[in-house]
């Protein structure tokens, strides 16, 4: 009986394949990076193809690793780079064009007007998600309107179109599955969370064929099996969830309550609210945590557009580090008598604030302030940010009661921040003793549709810590901190 889960990641800046075992522990990986396309300012693409052959490749090799042969893989889980999209021909499985990125902005003027034309109400009331050129629905509509012979091509249903997961999925099956899950189907701005289908009206406003659209399904499904050249035999797809989404069940944050915040690039937190929705009115996200056996679990998610990444602006801008690692030693020899601030609003800030337009900016220096004082910064701006949004989940959902908040990403390596961050929310952070929280994610739920692993339930008690991070910090001290920190972003943000 095979009884080992095969992961696939398929991330922003990389794609990787991790093998577990039916303990959930690692026994091999691969990672490869892609290309990045910037054709304007503001634009971000993606080429389908290094995107499918990156995931091909690491899966082989992971495999390779591994010792093992397809035949000993129980089950594919897929996860991904979430709302990002590819318009793909049903004939030769090519994209039209090449992939455009969730962090892409064209879209932004689009989103202006059908915001000047009153329809965000009625987007937000359906998806639970602001009006927003983040989102997937724009950026369809775009490729449509702008690839010569798109909407002739899509009227004639000779065309498909997903997110990253369904891409993958109809590769890895050889074009006979063309479906997606409900955590990837909620970020595209034209599915209905609360009815749970692609509305209708949505797509009339976008000039959205639903034939385009592939079928939504529970995270844990029945998604077909690999073609057998693929990998030397066939092997099942059972689970699909979004990144940000697979961390949340990686974490086992099953329990209404528990809250995951992932520190990579940007910083992504989940808190799951159970099978009742909240409504946020503190410009939070209402999301899809989960979807099993026809069931929603929903979540409330805050997204920071700038975590790591102002790390490695510190490297790699300023040169002020020569890893990230450093900004950590650093941090730890800063005049403590300075107060530094570090608002990394490179492109605009994200949730609560939602402001495009508001640009970095640093306060508080003084003839003595130097990458010491600017690393302690840049760390702790994360951790501001992060009390930031629980603040907010807190308005918006009072139950929530008392937070542990569980971390994972490339930035939890650093205890200064997480110390830091401890601290600032006087909270306990939770570190797991898997980091790889996004691929167990999926592998958890490829392991249930094979029922290798235990259920939610039980999963939530196996979860295992590495450090737990404890507030220390004086209750004025972190006060005033906070304080400074909420004037600094005052003074940045370009909306009142
Ligand atoms: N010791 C550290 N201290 C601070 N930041 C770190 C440290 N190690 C890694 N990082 C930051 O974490 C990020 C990488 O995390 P990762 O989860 O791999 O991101 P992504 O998946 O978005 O590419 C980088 O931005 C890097 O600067
Ligand atoms: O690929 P990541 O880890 O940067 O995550 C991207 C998010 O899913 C975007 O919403």
């Amino acid at each position: 009986m095979p009884s080992h889960l095969l992961a696939i990641d398929q991330g922003t800046t990389s794609s990787r394949a991790i093998v577990f075992n039916d303990r959930l522990e690692i026994i091999a990986s691969a990672q490869q990076e892609f290309s990045q396309y910037f054709p304007h300012s503001g634009w971000v693409e993606h080429d389908a193809e290094e995107i499918w052959d990156s995931t091909l490749a690491t899966c082989r090799q992971a495999l390779e690793r591994s010792g093992l042969a397809a035949a000993d893989i129980a089950a594919i889980g897929i996860t991904n780079q979430r709302e990002t999209v590819v318009v793909w021909d049903r004939q030769t499985g090519k994209a039209i064009h090449k992939a455009i990125v969730w962090q892409d902005r064209r879209t932004s003027g689009l989103c202006d007007e059908l915001r000047a034309a009153g329809h965000d109400p009625m987007i937000t009331a359906k998806t639970g998600l602001l009006l927003d050129s983040y989102f997937s629905a724009t950026k369809i509509k775009w490729l449509l309107d702008q690839v010569p012979g798109a909407r002739e091509e899509a009227a004639a249903g000779r065309l498909a179109c997903g997110t990253v997961d369904s891409f993958l999925l109809w590769r890895l099956t050889a074009g006979k599955v063309h479906a997606t899950d409900a955590t990837n189907a909620c970020r595209t701005m034209l599915y209905n969370i609360y009815e749970n289908h692609w509305d209708e009206e949505l797509l009339a406003l976008l000039d959205i064929p639903a034939a385009l659209l592939p079928e939504v399904k529970n995270s844990c499904d029945d998604f077909g099996s690999t073609e057998p050249a693929l990998f030397g035999s066939s092997i099942a797809v059972g689970g699909i969830a979004g990144d940000q989404q697979a961390a949340l069940i990686g974490q086992a944050c099953f329990r209404p309550g528990m809250i995951k915040s992932t520190y990579g690039t940007g910083c992504f937190i989940v808190l799951n609210t159970g099978e009742r929705p909240v409504v946020s009115t503190n410009r939070l996200l209402t999301t899809i945590g989960y979807r099993l056996d026809g069931r929603n679990t929903y979540a409330l998610e805050g997204s920071i557009f700038v975590a790591g990444a102002a790390v490695q602006w510190m490297r790699d801008a300023m040169g002020i580090i020569e890893s990230a690692a450093d900004t950590g030693k650093l941090a730890r020899q800063a005049d403590i008598n300075q107060d530094v601030y570090l608002v990394p609003a490179f492109t605009g800030l994200g949730a609560p604030y939602w402001d495009a337009d508001a640009r970095g900016a640093i306060f508080g220096i003084t003839r003595a302030t130097g990458p010491a004082e600017l690393s302690k910064a840049a760390l702790e701006s994360v951790c501001f940010q992060t009390r930031d949004l629980l603040e907010a989940m807190r308005g918006d959902w009072p139950a929530m009661g008392d937070t542990v908040l569980r971390v994972d990403g490339g930035m939890v390596a650093s205890n200064y921040t997480m110390q830091f961050l401890a601290d600032i929310l006087d909270a306990p952070v939770d570190r797991p003793a898997i980091l790889e929280t996004t691929a167990l994610g999926a592998a958890y739920l490829a392991g249930l549709f094979k029922g290798l692993v235990p259920s939610p339930e039980r999963f939530v008690d196996d979860w295992k810590r590495d450090k737990r991070f404890t507030p220390a910090l004086d209750e004025e001290i972190r006060n005033r901190k906070y304080a400074g920190w909420q004037d600094a972003v005052r003074r940045t943000l370009t909306t009142s």
